[in-house]
């Protein structure tokens, strides 16, 4: 059986990959230089991407209860979604701090093209493996972007430390290797045509991801 598959394709997106998780907007989180308003723009976008997120993870987790032979997936799945419960709450938490009014929020392109993504990924034709490598990618890109924040010699503000624990903490990067361990053994006995297009949402997130950041920057 072939193993790791998801790393051999980040090894070879590597360039892709290094612009979703070492982009610009993290690294100035991260040597203290954000502009604060960069911050709070992405919070509004990062809000209602959340809220579409929901139904996304939802979705994985009815297509786990039927496709997967294998119990702990929707155990760890459904522990991301209680997560997702909690997320929520921190951005209203987090809004009202930053005297954001999410109610107010209008989605930027950015946000909209990934929202469709989620769409596809959602509809019942989208097989598990797709889905479920997408949830990785999605929840992976988070976790290495803002753990750059938390290590030793970064300059991370004070304000801006909740954020970066809520994704980059080593609870969540066990949780995301567990989901990648879910991804690359569906992946492993997948035909040729679902690998494929799971190579393909693995790319497109990372684009998307891109993008999104760059949509802080206004
Ligand atoms: C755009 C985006 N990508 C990933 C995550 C992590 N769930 C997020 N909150 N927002």
């Amino acid at each position: 059986m072939e193993k790791g598959v998801l790393k051999r394709w980040i090894k070879e997106n590597d360039g892709l990959h290094s612009q979703a998780t070492r982009h610009p907007f993290i690294l100035s989180i991260r040597d203290g230089t954000v502009d604060f308003s960069s911050y709070k723009r992405w919070l509004e976008q990062d809000y209602l991407f959340v809220r579409n997120f929901v139904p996304f993870v939802a979705s994985v987790l009815v297509k786990a209860s039927r496709e997967s032979e294998n119990d702990s997936d929707m155990e760890i799945i459904l522990g991301g979604m209680a997560a997702l419960n909690d997320e929520i709450l921190w951005f209203k938490k987090e809004a009202s701090k930053w005297n954001v009014q999410l109610s107010h929020v209008v989605p930027q392109h950015a946000t909209e093209a990934y929202c469709r993504l989620l769409e596809i990924l959602i509809n019942p034709e989208t097989d598990y493996t797709t889905a479920v490598t997408a949830f990785w990618a999605i929840e992976a890109v988070y976790q290495q972007s803002f753990s750059l924040c938390l290590e030793s010699d970064s300059k991370t503000p004070a304000e801006l430390m909740q954020a970066c624990r809520r994704w980059g903490n080593d609870d969540f990067g066990t949780y995301c290797e567990s989901l990648r361990r879910i991804a690359d053994r569906h992946l492993a006995h997948a035909p040729e045509d679902v690998r494929k297009k799971a190579e393909e949402a693995f790319k497109l997130i990372l684009q998307l991801e891109v993008d999104f950041w760059n949509m802080s920057f206004g």
